[in-house]
């Protein structure tokens, strides 16, 4: 579902002199159906940057991701958009929100984008607030003014809505107290059994334990080290 071989990323500084620093040389993984493979690897060893590859933000220097057959290196922004409204879900540490949205809207978005019926999509996002404990007066509201914990879950709640093939989790139970972290994980088991292949990065060390399958450290694609 989530394949990545040969993969290469250096960053050009052209504020600097147009330094370039390699930073990835020979990445390959594979994240299977219904799989959740954690990334490991010391602070500035590249598990951001290959999120971001996969995630089609940073341009790879080379080599190839392929998410659920799709050729993500050298695709048309047109497929990488297709790509994140159908198949490829992210939930990053911060929700990036317009002002005046209320929660529920925020959250039923992706459904909405697929052409579900309103009805159905804002059932379905009203359904995951709840699980994930937004209290409903909170649910008219923009989440701009709310709690990082509560934009964090609200955030959680937009990736998990679609029930996307492939998802990609940066530290999603970070500043979540005991119980909504539970929930989190929970969601992220769900998410695997019914089939979805997840990528994640997880500080919380009894979180990746719980729903990790198996790590790959990327200190091991650091250039000059890759095999
Ligand atoms: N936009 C950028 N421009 C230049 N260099 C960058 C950029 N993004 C990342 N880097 C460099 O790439 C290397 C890997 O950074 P990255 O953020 O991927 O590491 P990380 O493993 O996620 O670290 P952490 O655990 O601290 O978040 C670092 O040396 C960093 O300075």
């Amino acid at each position: 579902m989530i394949a990545v071989e040969n993969l290469s990323k250096s960053f050009t500084l052209h504020n600097q002199g147009g330094a370039v620093i390699p930073v990835m040389a020979g990445a390959a993984l594979h994240v299977g159906p219904g799989e959740c493979v954690g990334l490991t690897g010391q602070s500035g060893a590249g598990k951001s940057t290959l999120m971001r590859m996969i995630q089609g933000n940073y341009l790879a220097s080379g080599g190839s991701i392929r998410i659920a057959g799709t050729q993500l290196v050298g695709a048309e922004p047109r497929a990488i958009t297709r790509l994140r409204r159908e198949t490829l879900g992210h939930v990053s540490q911060f929700l990036r929100v317009l002002p005046r949205v209320p929660a529920v809207d925020v959250v039923a978005e992706p459904l909405r984008a697929l052409g579900m019926p309103e009805v159905e999509a804002r059932a379905r996002a009203e359904c995951l607030l709840w699980r994930l404990n937004i209290p409903r007066r909170l649910w008219g509201l923009s989440p701009t003014t709310f709690s990082g914990g509560e934009q964090q879950r609200v955030n959680i709640a937009r990736g998990f809505v679609h029930h996307f093939p492939c998802l990609l989790l940066d530290e999603p139970t970070a500043s979540l107290d005991a119980q909504n972290r539970d929930i989190v994980l929970t969601l992220i088991e769900e998410a695997k059994a019914r089939g979805a292949a997840i990528l994640g990065i997880f500080h919380d060390a009894p979180a990746r334990d719980r729903v990790c399958d198996r790590l790959v450290d990327v200190t091991g694609f650091t250039p000059g080290r890759a095999a």
